[in-house]
């Protein structure tokens, strides 16, 4: 008699690789596949693009933004090949060129997208198939103090609410159609508001980074619950920049800190009145904004979005990128 074949030891199902979407890699992995991309960048280039308080020197360019800008280049090359396949197909119908690459960045407050996007812009722009990389912020279209005291919410600036989401994905929208000349609203971290009359204008750029809070938050639904085109449906890639919460906090209040001694001294600041106040005092305002505001709001809002990256650089308590984690499929 035959005995049955013996069945598959049950921590043999439990052990089988679960299916993911994405690839992760350490830090030395990554930083192998910058290929013979060279550093374009000087030391001062990096500290003039540096925001207050973030840690970036050269050898973070070379091992973490430089494999991503040559991933990007790739992809850009590739998001072309694939308009062309578009254009054929369409023909007269729907065809389109110049259509820019849309690059989202991503994350809490004070967790250094802005140096990201920056230093983004800067190498991406070194690149002769896509020198003219514009960057834009998601603050301008904060609604104005005016209209967030009207509305309440001047308690929940940052939280999606408190932007003009439908102005900002139509401000997209316009660029990625190839229109000529497009227009944002401008925000001061001065005068903590929209700076009446100014204007930032965006003409044809071969790439595109916007940059905020929430660019990867879900479309709102239309007043019927159909399903409407948000921001990041204009995204060709996305980027979220991602730290342990406790770190974050600790860089809010260290550059708040900084800030005191310096931005906040300009007598026309919002912030002026904590260079008045003790060193304490000043503190424990910056620790109620970050425990009522940006902490829910990278609780409820930002960090449930980060899933939807393409990429996610998760930084360590010394601001270095530690790990990545790039989408496959
Ligand atoms: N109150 C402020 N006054 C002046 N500059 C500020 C103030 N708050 C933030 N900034 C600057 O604005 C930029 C954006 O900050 P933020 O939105 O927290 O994003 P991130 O730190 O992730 O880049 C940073 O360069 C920061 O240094
Ligand atoms: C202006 C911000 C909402 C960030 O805007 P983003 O460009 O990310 O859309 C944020 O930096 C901010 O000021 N938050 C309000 C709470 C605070 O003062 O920290």
């Amino acid at each position: 008699m035959i005995s049955p074949a013996p069945s598959a030891p049950r921590s043999a199902h439990r052990h089988r690789p679960e299916a993911t979407p994405y690839v992760d890699l350490t830090r030395a992995e990554w930083s192998a596949l910058r290929d013979k991309t060279p550093l374009p960048l000087t030391a001062e280039e990096v500290e003039k693009l540096r925001g207050l308080g973030d840690v970036i020197d050269l050898d973070e360019v070379r091992d973490i933004y430089l494999p991503l800008s040559r991933l990007l280049n790739l992809y850009v090359g590739a998001t072309d090949g694939l308009r062309g396949a578009l254009n054929t197909f369409l023909g007269e119908q729907g065809s389109q060129s110049g259509t820019p690459f849309v690059i989202g960045v991503a994350g809490s407050v004070a967790v250094g997208k802005s140096t990201v996007a920056r230093l983004l812009q800067a190498l991406l722009s070194r690149w002769p198939e896509h020198p003219r990389v514009e960057l834009v912020t998601t603050d301008g279209f904060l609604l104005p103090t005016r209209e967030l005291e009207a509305r309440g919410l001047m308690a929940r600036k940052g939280f999606p609410e408190s932007y003009d989401r439908r102005a900002l994905t139509r401000f997209v929208a316009d660029i990625k159609a190839g229109k000529a000349e497009v227009t944002a609203p401008v925000y001061s971290h001065l005068i903590y508001d929209i700076v009446p009359g100014e204007k930032l204008t965006v003409r044809r750029p071969d790439i595109l980074i916007v940059e905020g809070l929430n660019v990867l938050q879900p479309a709102l639904p239309g007043k019927d619950g159909r399903t409407r085109v948000g921001l990041a449906d204009y995204f060709d890639f996305s980027v979220y920049v991602d730290a342990r919460t406790e770190d974050i906090e600790r860089w809010y209040l260290n550059r708040f800190k900084k800030l005191r001694a310096t931005a906040f001294q300009n007598p026309s600041s919002y912030f002026r009145r904590y260079t008045q106040v003790s060193e304490e005092e000043a503190l424990d305002y910056a620790r109620t904004t970050w425990r009522t505001i940006n902490k829910p709001n990278l609780v409820e809002n930002v960090a449930p979005t980060r899933g939807r990256a393409t990429l996610i650089l998760r930084k360590g308590p010394d601001h270095k990128v530690q790990r990545l984690r790039l989408r496959k499929l």
